[in-house]
């Protein structure tokens, strides 16, 4: 049990990636807040994961909110202070990819993308650090930012920069919070098959194309992320901070 009786916040986890790592935090211990957008059509999946958490014998509770709001964060922590304590591990998962070219892209898409993968998570990792610092014993951050962090899409100039935004706000939050025992890490995944990019891949020559690049031989599965978050999260990585963790299979590598 790596993360024994932890209270872990995890945004997004209704779904994909962030539901994945709920259920590996809550099986190697630890009681889990979900954050989920609040739209009506998630609650049934955070209901079926919130049995699942407590069939392992651990607590889940779900807080339905946007994370484009810079509220939201303090809500979440709320909410974990409330029902287990504090904060142990605050994870900032929560994102969007509307895929668009980029000279004609709708400002709109542009901003709900900046607005939701990352001021809001500059915020929310701001209330769960203070929550951190006000219990005195240190903590974990960690952001699921993206191979996308660091290499191109032209389809994706919207979201790239929120990557990379995210893994430079996880480098400067281990500068300022190691002080309080306070460890920050990004974790960037490679292509993970999720509802993000289920049209995406649903054109098969992209989808055969994304898996040929990869050594390992298949895409991603939100499983995959589990173990290396849970890794971030516990003190197995009490030393790790302001670092990244590349999870794409060797996608990245394979230039030639
Ligand atoms: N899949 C991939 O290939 C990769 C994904 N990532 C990153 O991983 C993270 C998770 O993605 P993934 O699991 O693939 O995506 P999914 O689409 O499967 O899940 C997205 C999650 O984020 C939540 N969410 C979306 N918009 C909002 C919002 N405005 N406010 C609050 N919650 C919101 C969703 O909640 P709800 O159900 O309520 O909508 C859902 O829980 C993202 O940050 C993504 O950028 C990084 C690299 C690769
Ligand atoms: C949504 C994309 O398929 C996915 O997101 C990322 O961050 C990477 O670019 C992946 O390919």
């Amino acid at each position: 049990m790596l993360l024994a009786d932890k209270s872990v916040i995890i945004t997004g986890a209704s779904r994909g990636i962030g539901r994945a790592a709920a259920i590996e935090c809550a099986r190697q211990g630890a009681n889990v807040v979900i954050g989920y957008s609040g739209s009506p059509s998630s609650r049934a999946a955070v209901d079926e994961l919130i049995q699942e958490i407590e069939a392992l014998g651990r607590r889940a509770v779900a807080v339905g909110a946007p994370a484009e709001d810079p509220d939201t964060g303090q809500l979440l922590v709320d909410a974990a202070v409330e029902q287990f304590g504090g904060v142990d591990v605050f994870v900032n998962n929560a994102g969007i990819c509307p895929f668009h070219s980029f000279l004609d892209m709708p400002r709109q898409t542009y901003l709900d993308t900046v607005n939701t993968n990352l001021n809001g998570a500059f915020f929310a990792v701001q209330a769960a650090a203070n929550q951190m610092k006000r219990q005195g014993r240190g903590g974990a951050i960690i952001a699921v930012s993206s191979i996308s962090a660091l290499v191109g899409g032209g389809m994706q100039t919207h979201y790239t920069p929120t990557k990379a935004g995210l893994l430079s706000l996880m480098q400067s939050c281990a500068v300022a919070l190691g002080p309080y025992g306070i460890r920050c890490n990004a974790l960037l995944p490679g292509t993970i098959e999720t509802d993000i990019n289920k049209e995406d891949l649903a054109d098969q020559k992209k989808r055969d194309y994304m898996a040929g690049r990869t050594p390992l031989g298949r895409l991603g599965r939100p499983e995959d992320l589990a173990g290396p978050l849970v890794f971030l999260a516990s003190d197995m990585a009490q030393y790790v901070t302001g670092a990244s963790l590349l999870v794409d299979g060797g996608m990245y590598v394979n230039l030639q």
